[in-house]
């Protein structure tokens, strides 16, 4: 859980320290006053991206230099400090005021699950934003993975470089296409199995969630079929021999798992097309919650929960249930314009008031 949060020139929060204990966190605010913002500063010392931004100039405090997160984090064994600077162009990240030279060693280190509304559109979206989402989850359970997708994007940004400047050479293309095919093989191995054990996790919760036995699944697209390792590289290393005269005229790398997909199914229906908004929702929780299971599964510590405006949007049963799937040892923040009845089912909570980049607690207690 996050014990401590210092924010400063973040979106609309100029300097703010908060402390919070563990069970639920509501945080209450008319719109436009602050609530995602605070979430997403949660969220940057988790994955450091915001969910909403690819540049991280969006969440400087207009008129400011650089923004600063500080987290305290209690984990099972230690507590731990984060900061996160964010400034033109560049991230500084740090552990105990240590800079650490590699992102992927930072990642992970405080595992956040966010649901918000923006997610309900993971079905019908681009693929390259369900290749986020998948990217973005498997980055918090596997080191290696964050490592192993941050050289191949690497290498694939220099491979596209290459081709632009509109010259051939295959023996410095059969070079880059070794490294690329290797590092592919990590990815896809990761990704097939992380979609399984996703569908595995999220099912029993769907279930539990929309209170009907409808069979969840999923189909993992990507450019070659081989199962084993070797023959996956050697498979990989052919296609991408065949593609390269089209490569060369269209000046980029047209096959590759930077173009790969994954489609959700509800008894055998594609979710994009099938399911209706209620059970895309319970779909997306049932899968948020499972996430919340794998990480403990892997790590033996729960993730910290973000429900940003999608609590309010549930029934009583479904919040009933919801919370229900969560052990008590889930810290959850939870963002809502207001909430006439909260009933949190016993759990300790906090209520927290968001007004024009202010916050402040109103109560505490258990509910
Ligand atoms: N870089 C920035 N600098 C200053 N203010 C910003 C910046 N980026 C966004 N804002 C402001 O933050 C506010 C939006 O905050 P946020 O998205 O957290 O709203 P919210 O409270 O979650 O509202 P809603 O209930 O509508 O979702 C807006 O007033 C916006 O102008």
């Amino acid at each position: 859980m996050i014990t401590k949060l210092h924010i400063r020139n973040f979106r609309n929060y100029q300097n703010v320290d908060l402390s919070f204990d563990s069970g639920v966190q509501m945080i209450l605010g008319k719109n436009a006053q602050g609530k995602t913002n605070l979430l997403e500063a949660i969220l940057y010392l988790s994955t450091t991206r915001s969910h909403r931004s690819n540049d991280d100039r969006d969440l400087i405090r207009y008129g400011e230099e650089l923004f600063i997160i500080e987290g305290e984090v209690a984990r099972s064994r230690q507590k731990i400090k984060l900061k996160a600077i964010g400034e033109s162009g560049k991230k500084h990240l740090m552990i105990y005021q240590e800079t650490v030279a590699k992102v992927s060693q930072f990642i992970g280190e405080c595992n956040v699950i966010l649901f918000c509304p923006d997610d309900l559109m993971l079905f019908q979206a681009a693929p390259k934003v369900r290749r986020r989402f998948i990217d973005m989850e498997l980055s918090k359970m596997s080191k290696v993975y964050t490592q192993t997708l941050l050289q191949a994007n690497k290498l694939l940004k220099e491979r596209n470089q290459f081709l632009k400047q509109n010259q051939t050479d295959d023996i410095f293309l059969g070079v880059l296409d070794e490294q690329l095919a290797e590092k592919e093989v990590t990815i896809m191995e990761q990704r097939k199995a992380f979609l399984a054990k996703l569908i595995e996790f999220a099912q029993p919760f769907y279930r539990e969630l929309s209170d009907d036995d409808t069979m969840l699944s999923c189909a993992y697209h990507t450019f070659v079929s081989e199962c084993d390792k070797e023959s996956r590289k050697q498979a990989i290393l052919e296609k991408r021999k065949k593609c390269r005269e089209r490569d060369y005229m269209l000046k980029q790398t047209t096959i590759g798992c930077h173009k790969d997909d994954v489609t959700f199914y509800l008894n055998d229906h594609p979710i994009e097309e099938y399911a209706s908004q209620g059970q895309k929702r319970c779909v997306l929780l049932a899968m948020k919650i499972g996430l919340v299971h794998m990480i403990y599964e892997l790590t033996k510590e729960y993730p910290i929960l973000l429900l940003d405006d999608v609590f309010s949007e549930l029934d009583q049963e479904r919040r009933k249930r919801l919370l229900k799937a969560l052990p008590k040892e889930v810290q959850i923040f939870i963002s809502a314009t207001d909430l006439d009845v909260i009933d949190l089912e016993g759990r300790s909570f906090q209520v927290w008031k968001v007004h024009n980049g202010t916050i402040h607690k109103l109560k505490g207690g258990i509910s």
